[in-house]
């Protein structure tokens, strides 16, 4: 199986957690666009959706499902989304496709997150994956300044095949922080979170997965947590 194969088979799985008659919180990335293209399918049994990027909501319109604005809802059912890693614990990296802002506020309002991932996401110690920060463009030296104090290589992300810094769907930057050993990933989200001038870490552990699909090649693996 290839390794979209494996996306595609969670996210198809990942429908029976859809609430019929709710409004579905949906992430971003590689995986959540297939759990969008299975979503289509029963688009009339849900209400609506909250999407976690301008590129999610496109591809959630394109299909013809309802896209609302947060401010305009009072609760989501369920959040839906991938990871970059994922931890036994339900902990998380998020934000390799630099939405883990608006990914974190959707999922903070989320009753549930399911976490749909190829089996090579699961990892023993959170950190191998480059942990992204989003940071307001002013304070990104500063920023990465702290982040190296904590003993990450901190890199600005740049646009493809340019050193122009890539922009996010907020007009932050992202800052990659390599070499990271993440043990305690609630009390690093608690200090990067700290840091004046980010706006949000895509350290994923106060607010983690409730429930993990993992598709690997002999079947899905579910975790609860
Ligand atoms: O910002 C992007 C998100 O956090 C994605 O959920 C994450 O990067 C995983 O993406 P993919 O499903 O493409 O591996």
């Amino acid at each position: 199986m290839t390794q979209d194969e494996l996306k595609q088979a969670v996210a198809r799985a990942a429908i029976d957690y859809v609430v019929d008659g709710e409004i579905i919180g949906v992430g971003t990335g590689s995986t959540a666009n297939f759990f969008i293209d299975e979503l289509a399918r029963i688009k009339d049994r849900i209400k609506g959706t909250v999407a976690s990027s301008e590129a999610t909501a496109a591809r959630l319109r394109g299909h013809g499902i309802p896209v609302y604005d947060l401010n305009d809802v009072s609760s989501i059912a369920v959040y839906i989304d991938g990871a970059d890693e994922i931890n036994a614990g339900g902990a998380m990296i998020k934000g390799g496709g630099a939405a883990l802002t608006r990914e974190k506020i959707v999922a903070s309002v989320s009753k549930k997150f399911v976490c749909i991932a190829d089996g090579s996401k699961l990892v023993h110690v959170l950190g191998k994956f480059p942990l992204p920060v989003e940071v307001i463009p002013m304070a990104r030296a500063a920023v990465m300044r702290q982040l190296e104090a904590l003993g990450g290589q901190p890199r600005l992300r740049t646009k493809a095949g340019s050193s122009d810094p890539f922009i996010t769907d907020n007009g932050g930057e992202i800052i990659d922080v390599a070499g990271l050993s993440i043990v305690d990933p609630v009390a690093l989200e608690t200090q990067i979170n700290q840091i004046v001038g980010v706006i949000a870490v895509g350290l994923f552990a106060q607010r983690g997965a409730n429930v993990c699909l993992l598709g690997r090649p002999d079947g899905l693996q579910t975790l609860t947590f």
